[in-house]
């Protein structure tokens, strides 16, 4: 046997198309949709993170605005940057590119963005509104990456309603947001949150109908620990130098023989990463079709 693959790249593509259309219907209403990303320092791999977020808001016909500060810019340069974002008429959402240089302290720059404007969900005001909102009817942006493996599932109908779902790795962008996403009223699944201290993860992992592995140890999630037939989420990115100044690769936290156990896996790249930029661009879209009803 061999598991369906997840593709977050043909996914992603008829999401920005949807989104595309409901561009359309807000720029006939006057409402013109604007995204910035806010970069400190040359991290590579964030460049191209950036660059892509981008590309996606040109293809769905959104604005975007790229701020990138130098790798010297101070934690008062990054709040100034904030500041000026948040007081822009033609930004309607904006992130800011994790993780940042060392030195800044990220959650406090992340309470400083306008919640209305928090195209990530990673604002306090919206993380809060994700616990409170288990009736589903707090609208608030969800984190992308949660929100973009959960559709991900939908749309290959993948059960999800009392499913055992473990999730490997607690960060902020992921497994943390993830585990509350999943146990909400409507999806309404089972959910192990793991982590480094974790006793027997592989005796965890094989209990799991679901496994999103998020924690960045390439290869981690072996063959041997998934039940045959559950679905595999490979969300960590490992970027390895490539030999001989050849280019660099991406590893996943999921070994490539997890394929044959499987009944469902995303590949990485072009699983969960795709969308994670879809969901963004989706935030950004919805946060200005509600502001025409607010
Ligand atoms: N404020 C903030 N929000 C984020 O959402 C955020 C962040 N900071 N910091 C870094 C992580 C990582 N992340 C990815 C997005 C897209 C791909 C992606 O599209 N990857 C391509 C491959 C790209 C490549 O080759 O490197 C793929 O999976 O096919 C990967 C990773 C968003 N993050």
């Amino acid at each position: 046997m061999t598991a369906i693959t997840l593709d977050g790249v043909a996914t992603a593509t008829a999401l920005k198309s949807e989104l595309r259309d409901r561009v359309v219907a807000l720029r006939a209403q006057g409402v013109v949709p604007g995204l910035a990303t806010l970069l400190v320092g040359d991290d590579p791999g964030s460049r191209l993170y950036v660059a892509g977020k981008h590309k996606d808001c040109a293809e769905v016909g959104i604005e975007s605005l790229r701020i990138d500060l130098p790798g010297s810019a101070t934690s008062a340069d990054v709040r100034a940057a904030i500041k000026d974002l948040n007081s822009s008429r033609e930004v309607t959402g904006y992130i800011i590119q994790l993780p940042l240089p060392v030195g800044h302290n990220e959650n406090a720059m992340l309470e400083l963005i306008d919640p209305a404007k928090d195209a990530d969900g990673l604002h306090p005001t919206n993380l809060g509104r994700l616990v409170l909102g288990i009736e589903g009817n707090l609208r608030s942006p969800l984190p992308c990456t949660p929100a973009g493996i959960v559709e991900l599932l939908r749309r290959y109908s993948v059960p999800i309603v009392g499913q055992k779902v473990v999730v490997v790795g607690r960060g902020l962008t992921v497994g943390r947001p993830l585990g509350l996403l999943f146990t909400r009223k409507g999806l309404d699944a089972t959910v192990t949150l793991t982590h480094s201290r974790t006793v027997d993860l592989a005796g965890e992992v094989r209990r799991a109908d679901i496994v999103v592995a998020a924690v960045g140890v390439p290869h981690l999630i072996e063959a041997d620990w998934v039940k045959p037939g559950a679905a595999v989420l490979d969300v960590g990115i490992t970027r390895v130098a490539g030999v001989d100044g050849g280019k660099s690769r991406l590893l996943g936290d999921v070994h490539p023989d997890v394929a044959s156990v499987a009944g469902y896996l995303s590949p990485n790249p072009r699983g969960v990463g795709p969308m994670t930029r879809a969901m963004l661009v989706s935030n950004v879209v919805k946060a200005a079709e509600q502001s025409l009803t607010a």
